[in-house]
């Protein structure tokens, strides 16, 4: 930081950007346009020192000064005073995001996959330099969740979350309950909002919320997890019919993130779930994410907002760079992340579920009897079950049956003695509820 000659005039902060998509062209339209209002704030004024992109020609969102904008992302690193990462990627951000830390510089960065991949190698080289690495964006977008995780609930015990924590999936399902959108326009639609990742597929094969879900699980149960830690299921499997049947039983289709204790250590999950109506994450609605927070002294708490798209998520970024100017202002070093409790992430077998099953089976006297056997057999009990034609095979019924809370592998081994079973045509659908209690 550079200290100006007039006393009057507050110190300079070098703000290195990389990335100017989305979200980074947002970032630095204010850096352009509100500086001033930033360093009345912050005591210190930020200036816009470089922007690395892979196109200087590339049409933009937001005029950006041709003098700012480069390819060359170490130069801009090298120039700045605290670093903001929104390329998204593993490689070469990695290498680039240590490079600052490495030089003692702050990094402000969006990427959850790059913190989930290697998110203790970045804190690890944030502590040994004193540097801060704050990533607000990386979580929900504009929702303030990551700091409120990390400081107001420090001092409490976190039992469980439960988040809808990506906004393209949230706004395909949305859609296609809402309107009966189809699924490929829905996602062609979160694309064209600025919702979805580089490549869609993170956010349709539930990457963008594992990720999202290590890192919050991180920071939530004082341990560090990778992405590999989140048992992960994708929206892709969710049909018309499925979100049909939910909306007639009560219930709405939601991907959501879960991150809760249980005996051995913490489940990590993440899939499409039934979520009733009434709960507060069945009315989360579009690119909106929430997060529903148990704490031992809290309570339930809820985190709402916008958790897609360029400017909500420009917010977060933003938030963390004043937060970091100031500290920097103050001679602060960052924060290291305390994961002291390495808490192991346990499978799913031994976690606690409930399921709804859709059978297509053999219309005749006796079947019910049979499907009643397996489950007993597997010590599984049925909570509902109803039973209508199936309208796409004559001598066919559809059964849908939601199950008891039982042992997740319980569960699951009873779902596959179901299909083994010559009445039951095919399993339609296999979807765990969530009450959320
Ligand atoms: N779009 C959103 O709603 C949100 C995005 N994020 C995260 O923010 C980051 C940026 O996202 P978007 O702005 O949506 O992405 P984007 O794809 O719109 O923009 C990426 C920018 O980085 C540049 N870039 C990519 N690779 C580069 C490289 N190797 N060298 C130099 N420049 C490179 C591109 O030219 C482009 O300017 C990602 O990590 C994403 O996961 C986080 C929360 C919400
Ligand atoms: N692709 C992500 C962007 C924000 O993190 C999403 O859809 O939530
Ligand atoms: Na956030």
């Amino acid at each position: 930081m550079t200290t100006t000659a007039h006393t009057q005039q507050p110190p300079v902060l070098k703000v290195g950007l990389l990335g100017a998509g989305t979200v980074g062209s947002q970032v630095a339209h204010v850096l352009l346009t509100r500086a001033d209002e930033l360093a009345l704030r912050t005591g210190v004024q930020l200036q816009l020192s470089g922007i690395a992109v892979r196109d200087t020609a590339a049409p933009r969102d937001v005029a950006l000064p041709a003098e700012l904008l480069t390819t060359d992302a170490d130069a801009v690193i090298d120039g700045a005073d605290v670093v903001v990462e929104l390329t998204g990627g593993i490689d070469p951000t990695r290498a680039r995001v240590l490079r600052a830390l490495n030089a003692g510089k702050s990094v402000i960065t969006g990427n959850k996959a790059l913190l989930a991949e290697h998110g203790r190698e970045l804190q690890d080289a944030a502590a040994a330099t004193g540097a801060q690495l704050s990533y607000e964006a990386a979580v929900a977008g504009a929702i303030p969740i990551v700091r409120p995780m990390r400081d107001s609930l420090a001092g409490d015990r976190v039992e469980r979350f439960l988040g809808i924590m990506n906004g393209t999936t949230n706004f395909v399902l949305d859609q296609m309950d809402t309107t009966g959108a189809a699924f490929d326009a829905a996602l062609a639609e979160a694309q064209e909002l600025g919702y979805a990742e580089a490549d869609p597929t993170a956010d349709v094969a539930g990457h963008d919320a594992a990720a999202k879900t290590a890192v919050l699980a991180s920071l939530a149960f004082h341990s560090s997890y990778t992405i590999d830690d989140v048992h992960c299921e994708g929206i892709r499997s969710v049909t018309a019919e499925d979100m049909a049947a939910a909306r007639e039983a009560g219930y709405v289709i939601k991907l959501l993130s879960v991150g809760e204790r249980c005996a051995d250590g913490v489940n990590l999950r993440v899939g499409p779930v039934m979520i009733p109506r009434e709960h507060v994450l069945g009315g989360v609605r579009g690119a909106y994410n929430a997060v529903f927070v148990t704490a031992a002294a809290a309570g339930s708490l809820m985190f709402y907002g916008q958790g897609a798209g360029g400017e909500p998520t420009a917010s977060a970024v933003l938030g963390d760079l004043v937060s970091a100017a100031r500290a920097i202002a103050l001679g602060a070093q960052g924060i290291p992340l305390a994961d002291y409790a390495a808490l192991p992430a346990v499978s799913m077998d031994e976690v606690s579920t409930k399921l709804a099953v859709t059978l297509a089976v053999t219309d005749r006297l006796g079947v019910l009897a049979q499907l009643a056997q397996v489950f007993a057999d597997h010590g599984v009990s049925i909570s509902t079950m109803q039973q209508s034609e199936d309208p796409r095979t004559t001598g066919t019924s559809m059964l849908r049956l939601v199950t008891h809370t039982g042992r997740h592998a319980d569960l699951m081994a009873t779902v596959e003695a179901l299909r083994g079973l010559p009445v039951v045509r095919d399993v339609v659908s296999v979807t765990p509820v969530e009450t959320g209690e």
